[in-house]
């Protein structure tokens, strides 16, 4: 598999509003879009676009959020994970999985409307990391 483009980088915060209001106020960014809600993965999200990537602040949607532990070790919120963009989903988990790394569960859709899974941060150098189909179009 070749590494592919690092589409984001996952802010896990307590309050995605306080978020934005930072990365406006304090970053320089501009916020352009608006927050939405992911039930199915148990997040609301937020995309900060950068230069050459994009943030993407998480807050947690519901009691069964996975972003709840993570909060709750980290209160103030922080980096929570690293996305990379890749050509065929099924081939990189083929290839993951090949590799002996505990990818969680299937592929599902993401906040960009295409394919998605993690793998496991103890098979990844601690790094939760998910992997990303390129939308179509974009490769
Ligand atoms: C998909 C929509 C959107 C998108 O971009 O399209 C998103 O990105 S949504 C992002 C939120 N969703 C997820 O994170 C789903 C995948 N995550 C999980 O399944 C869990 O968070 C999991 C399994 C990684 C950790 O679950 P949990 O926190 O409940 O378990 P533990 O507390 O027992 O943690 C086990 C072990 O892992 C370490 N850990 C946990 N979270 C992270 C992290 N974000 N980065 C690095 N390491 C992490 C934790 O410290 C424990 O380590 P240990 O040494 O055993 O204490
Ligand atoms: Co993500």
């Amino acid at each position: 598999m070749k590494l592919g483009r690092l589409n984001h980088v996952g802010v896990a915060t307590p309050s995605i509003e306080k978020s934005i209001s930072f990365y406006r106020d304090v970053m320089g960014a501009e916020v352009i879009r608006e927050p939405f809600d992911l039930p199915a993965q148990g997040v609301k999200v937020c995309f900060v676009d950068t230069p050459n990537s994009q943030i993407e602040l998480i807050e947690p949607l519901g009691e069964s959020s996975p972003i709840h532990g993570f909060l709750a070790k980290n209160p103030a919120g922080g980096q929570h994970h690293l996305c990379y963009e890749v050509p065929d989903i099924h081939a990189a988990k083929a290839w993951f999985e090949g590799k002996g790394a505990k990818v969680l569960g299937e592929p599902r859709i993401g906040a960009h409307g295409t394919l998605i899974f993690f793998v496991h941060p103890k098979d990844m150098g601690g790094v939760l990391t998910e992997i990303m189909e390129t939308p179509k179009g974009d490769h």
